[in-house]
């Protein structure tokens, strides 16, 4: 086992000297335009993290704040353009990051993610399962099979099969961790987003059966329940001032997140910080008024 994490870290770290799109951190060091924070080595050096629905929003900031710790992470989206723009992004911050295209209800997509990870980096130690749809607002009665099906298919069904996925490539190397996106709608329903607050409810539930069952394996597996986060996901909550206000006044910090005051929770999670943790949700909502 040591010797198959060693030679994965060498992989990660060729690759990282030798790309000739950046140059290696040594360079940059010298140069003095690295941030202080990748000349100390982050809490996830080593690490390999694949992160669906990664080019914007949470899923972003979670790519970023996993590589800022030292972690090699595989991007990913539906859409070739966005990956190749986040890419980018943050290779041009030296980040050690690569993609590809992934719709996440389609299993060809989530092995060709998988296989990306392990075979540019050598293995998997993170997962976060970011994904998620809503294509309904309105009452639950008014909600039709075709909606469930895409919700639960997206949120909750690809979530899982993802899991079973990475789990075996886990393993292989003595464990890992991985971290479920669900919604402080999850514990409380909002109204008008019935359906997908169930598709979230069902992620805690996943969330514990999953980490009972890969606890043997050295697998951790949590869940974040972000609040009112300013994304495009989100926009409907927050774009018209007099829906935005009621939100906030049920929050008791009074104003909506930032994706990086996820991202944070998300690195937490999957660092060793958190080695004593597992099957828990964590909720970074500003505060929810009884
Ligand atoms: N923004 C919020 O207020 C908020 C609150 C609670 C939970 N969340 C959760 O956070 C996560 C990220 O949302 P966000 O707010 O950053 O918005 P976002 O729009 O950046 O993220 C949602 C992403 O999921 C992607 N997606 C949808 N279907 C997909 C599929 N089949 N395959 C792959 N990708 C797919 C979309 O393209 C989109 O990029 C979601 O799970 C969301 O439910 C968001």
């Amino acid at each position: 086992m040591f010797f198959s994490r060693a030679a994965r870290q060498l992989t990660v770290w060729t690759r990282n000297v030798l790309s000739l799109q950046r140059p290696s951190v040594q360079v940059m060091a010298l140069r003095g335009i690295v941030d202080s924070k990748s000349q100390r080595g982050g809490k996830l050096q080593g690490k390999v993290a694949v992160v669906t629905a990664s080019t914007e929003g949470i899923g972003f900031a979670a790519a970023r704040s996993l590589a800022q710790e030292g972690a090699s992470v595989v991007l990913s989206s539906r859409s070739r353009e966005n990956v190749e723009r986040a890419v980018a992004e943050l290779r041009h911050e030296n980040l050690s990051v690569t993609g590809t295209t992934c719709h996440v209800g389609k299993s060809e997509d989530r092995e060709r993610l998988v296989s990306m990870a392990v075979k540019e980096y050598g293995g998997i130690d993170v997962l976060v399962t970011n994904a998620a749809v809503n294509p309904f607002f309105g009452n639950i009665l008014d909600s039709t099979e075709e909606v469930w099906d895409k919700i639960l298919d997206v949120n909750v069904k690809a979530t899982f099969l993802l899991t079973k996925l990475v789990a075996p490539h886990m393993e292989k190397q003595g464990g890992g961790s991985v971290v479920i996106v669900s919604s402080i709608v999850g514990l409380h329903p909002l109204q008008f987003l019935g359906p997908y607050s169930v598709s979230k409810t069902a992620l805690l539930g996943l969330t514990k059966a999953l980490a009972l069952e890969l606890a043997p394996s050295n697998i951790r597996v949590n869940c974040v329940a972000p609040g009112l986060i300013k994304t495009n996901f989100s926009g409907i909550l927050w774009k018209n001032e007099s829906v935005k206000e009621e939100c906030l006044s049920k929050i008791i910090m009074k104003r909506m997140g930032e994706p990086k005051e996820i991202s944070g929770v998300i690195s937490f999670l999957c660092s060793d910080d958190a080695s004593y943790i597992t099957g828990e949700t964590i909720v970074a909502a500003g505060g929810v008024k009884a």
